[in-house]
């Protein structure tokens, strides 16, 4: 019989392993671990940490069929979170068949078509900023980018409900913050809060579909795809794709743009460079997705700040064969983790880790770069399906905000990640001050969907 190799780990509490040091600092824990123990790190018996661009490429891209995103689902058994019946939740055949059906809304062509409203919406919001008034730009930006997505997914704003939506998010934040998660069915605090928030954002999105519905019209959004599905859609089903297209369409976005903010506040040379971007391509005019291509250090600001604060800060598969992975043995079942955050800022892979520096996009070593030491989107079958969007958004609404605004951290505050479902910025409050250029305002143009 071949000797198995188990990987090396932190020993950890004889009974609750490691649990304890991960859910007070998760960030600290999984970086201390992959820098002290190496590529593959033994976080628990059938949990490990994968830190080489190797082994994440093979678990993400699963070219040998050995790893799963939710092992069982689809077999007779439901996602046991929430929104089960969505494709993001789903595994296997049902996955790939709902993933088919959604996939055409997500066309270049479509999200191209989106980039007008995206800079009409966050101009508008703009004109609320008062130079000077110290804001938290986090909600501002979170109710921008459901505005945003909710005309891209089903041509409809949602406005007066996006309370609604954000009590959503804000408790499922919290319910994957705290360490310990009961299942929903146990009424602790955080999970009543929890299905209460959930019961509104289904009366809410009920109501939408019933209105879309109501309005017949030539279209190829995202609900028009669902509603025509060759086998049709019950209403559990539709509820649960719009809900997670929802939260996952906008949350990450909010994440990763309030964080390109605050880096940029910290670094006025980057800040600077950027506005001088902005006056050589677009002078006094308004950014558009045809200015994309020319956008390119706006496009660094951004992708930089998803390296150094990736809004899916960890992504797991499970083993669902035994099998090897860097020389190590894995027995079926055990949890594989990949993490943004330690991979990104590993300095085997980025000068400087820890720097923000834009311009590293920009020179020749990125295009030689490993495809899987930067995976903000993550990779393989189940890439994220939203980020052509998600890369569109975030650079016009940089752009938009850099071309009238410097921001500057508000004295005091005190800035966290808060390492959720998605990696939120906390307390991050920023004054915008005006830019002697491009602070004119420009001409709107239409708002496609308004
Ligand atoms: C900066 C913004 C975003 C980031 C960082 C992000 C990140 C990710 C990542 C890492 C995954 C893969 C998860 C895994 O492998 O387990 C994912 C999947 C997904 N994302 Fe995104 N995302 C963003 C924006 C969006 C947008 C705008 C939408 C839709 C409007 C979206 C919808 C989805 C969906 C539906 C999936 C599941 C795909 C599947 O299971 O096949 N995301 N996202």
């Amino acid at each position: 019989m071949p000797q198995v190799r188990l990987p090396p780990g932190p020993r950890g509490h004889f009974i609750a392993g490691n649990l304890v040091e991960f859910s007070e600092d998760p960030l600290g824990f999984l970086t201390r671990c992959a820098r002290e123990y190496g590529d593959v790190v033994r976080l628990g018996k059938r949990n490990y940490l994968l830190n080489h661009p190797d082994l994440i490429e093979r678990v993400l891209v699963n070219g040998d069929g050995n790893f799963v995103k939710l092992a069982g689902v689809g077999q007779g058994r439901r996602h046991k979170g929430g929104f089960p019946e969505a494709m993001m939740n789903s595994e296997g055949e049902d996955w790939l068949r709902k993933r088919r059906l959604v996939q055409p809304a997500f066309h270049r062509k479509h999200v191209a078509a989106c980039g007008d409203t995206v800079v009409s919406l966050t101009e508008q919001r703009l004109r609320t900023w008062r130079p000077g008034e110290a804001r938290d730009v986090h909600s501002d930006v979170s109710a921008l980018a459901l505005d945003i997505v909710s005309r891209f997914l089903f041509h409809t704003p949602i406005d007066d409900e996006a309370r609604h939506v954000a009590a959503a998010v804000d408790a499922v934040m919290r319910h994957t913050d705290s360490p310990l998660r009961p299942p929903i069915w146990v009424p602790t605090p955080t999970n009543l809060r929890l299905r209460r928030a959930l019961g509104r954002l289904n009366v809410l999105l009920e109501t939408l579909v019933r209105r879309y519905r109501e309005q017949p019209a030539e279209r190829t959004d995202l609900l028009a795809l669902l509603l025509s599905s060759p086998v049709p859609l019950s209403e559990g089903q539709l509820r649960d794709e719009l809900a997670t297209m929802i939260m996952s369409g906008h949350e990450t976005t909010a994440d990763a743009l309030v964080w390109a903010w605050y880096l940029l506040a910290q670094h006025p040379d980057a800040e600077a460079r950027l506005g001088s971007e902005l006056d050589t391509v677009l002078g006094d005019r308004l950014p558009g997705a045809e200015d994309l291509p020319r956008l390119r250090y706006t496009e660094a600001v951004v992708k930089e700040a998803m390296r150094l604060y990736s809004p899916a800060w960890i992504t797991s598969r499970e083993a669902v064969r035994d099998c090897e992975l860097g020389g190590f043995h894995v027995p079926s079942g055990t949890m594989l983790a990949v993490s943004q955050w330690v991979t990104h800022r590993d300095a085997r892979y980025f000068d400087a880790p820890e720097s923000f520096r834009p311009e590293r996009w920009l020179s020749e070593d990125a295009q030689r770069m490993h495809r899987y030491v930067y995976f903000p989107f993550g990779g393989g079958p189940r890439f994220c399906i939203g980020s052509a969007l998600a890369m569109m958004e975030t650079v016009l609404i940089t752009a938009c905000v850099a071309r009238r605004f410097r921001l500057e951290l508000a004295p005091g505050c005190v800035v966290r990640p808060r390492p959720a479902l998605a990696l939120q910025p906390l307390g991050v409050r920023l004054i915008p001050r005006p830019r002697a250029r491009g602070g004119q305002e420009g001409e709107v143009r239409h708002v496609a969907g308004a």
